[in-house]
């Protein structure tokens, strides 16, 4: 696997988030090939909002690549809760379907956890039901579904351990951010690979020198490079999960400034100190849609036991 390990012309080596995703893709398409039954993926869109817009193109675009059956559910943004949960009871009660993902942000008004509790547990493929979340912090992930991003970021820090000769087992991991999302999930998915696992937020003191303890760091903030160089410790692998748009230069076609993604890791100072990195793009972002291909064969599978 160490082919999705590459240089990057400076100190640390790039981890191949596209690279490894293609491979996910590939295993997910090649078994759903041989099933009687074609895994179902429903995708329900509250709102306008472009960026979730442009994630459930990509996530739609996976699944037929993988052979499923892939249907979106585009609601207004003036959508109550109500019809929201209407359409999830009928998703849970259509046997064709056999995941179901509700993408988040939702408008105002409607309480997200109401309607993430709806989806049937079997039926979970972003793995936020409590159901779920009680099943990995129980440690027993075989009956789970496991929230895709830090699955996907969970093979990544495996497949670059490998290729760095490091041991998970008894490294110091250190995950920045503790979202229901991310960052909690992450957190239980280190600790049982036996990582010693801290877990830092927005009331953290010191967080240079936490982060800098780090042999395995995770950023999972929600602010442009915001972790520098020197809060690296020399070697790391340094898992940036962070997506955020900020202004580019020029302007583009519709005369409109540009924008340009960026991680919560400042990446040309970490390439400089760390051992190996995932970049923005590139990363983490594809590999969470990898695993939800990959959690919805998964339900397709138990559904057909
Ligand atoms: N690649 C992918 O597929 C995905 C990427 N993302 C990206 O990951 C990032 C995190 O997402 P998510 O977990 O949903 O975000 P949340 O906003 O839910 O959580 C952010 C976390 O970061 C902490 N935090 C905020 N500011 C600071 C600070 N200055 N110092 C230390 N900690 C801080 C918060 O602490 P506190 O709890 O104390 O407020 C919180 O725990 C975002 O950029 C998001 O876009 C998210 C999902 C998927
Ligand atoms: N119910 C739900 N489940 C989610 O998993 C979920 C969600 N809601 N809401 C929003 C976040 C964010 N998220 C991303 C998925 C793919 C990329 C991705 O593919 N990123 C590309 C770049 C894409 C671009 O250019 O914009 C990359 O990093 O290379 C990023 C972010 C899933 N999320």
């Amino acid at each position: 696997m160490s082919e999705i390990i590459k240089p990057s012309g400076k100190k640390a080596l790039l981890i191949d988030g596209k690279a490894a995703s293609a491979a996910v893709l590939a295993r997910v398409a090649a078994e759903t090939a041989n099933l009687a039954h074609k895994p179902g993926l429903a995708v329900v869109l509250v709102g306008e909002d472009p960026a979730s817009q442009v994630y459930v193109k990509s996530k739609g675009k996976a699944a037929k690549e993988c052979g499923f059956h892939s249907v979106q559910h585009d609601l207004p943004a003036t959508t109550t809760q109500a019809q929201l949960i209407a359409l999830v009871e009928s998703l849970n009660a259509d046997p064709a379907i056999h995941g179901i993902l509700v993408q988040l942000p939702l408008p105002k008004g409607i309480d997200s956890s109401k309607v993430l509790e709806t989806i049937a547990p079997e039926k979970d493929v972003d793995g936020f039901h409590p159901v779920n979340v009680g099943l990995l912090s129980a440690g027993l992930t075989e009956r789970a579904l496991v929230p895709c991003t830090p699955a996907g970021a969970m093979l990544l820090i495996q497949q670059a351990a490998k290729a760095l000769g490091r041991d998970i087992s008894g490294a110091e991991a250190v995950i920045v951010g503790r979202s229901n999302i991310v960052g909690k999930p992450m957190a239980q998915l280190l600790l049982a690979q036996n990582a010693t696992v801290t877990v830092a937020h927005s009331r953290t003191k010191d967080l240079p020198a936490v982060a800098r303890r780090a042999d395995i760091l995770v950023a999972a903030v929600g602010r442009p490079e915001m972790i520098r160089g020197d809060w690296i410790k020399p070697g790391a692998l340094v898992i940036d999960v962070g997506i955020n748009r900020v202004p580019g230069e020029g302007l583009n076609a519709q005369g409109q400034p540009k924008t340009r993604l960026v991680g919560d890791v400042a990446l040309q100072e970490a390439l400089d100190v760390a051992g190996a990195i995932t970049p923005v793009p590139g990363g983490v972002g594809p590999m969470t849609i990898a695993l939800l291909m990959s959690n919805t064969l998964q339900a397709a599978k138990r559904a057909a036991l």
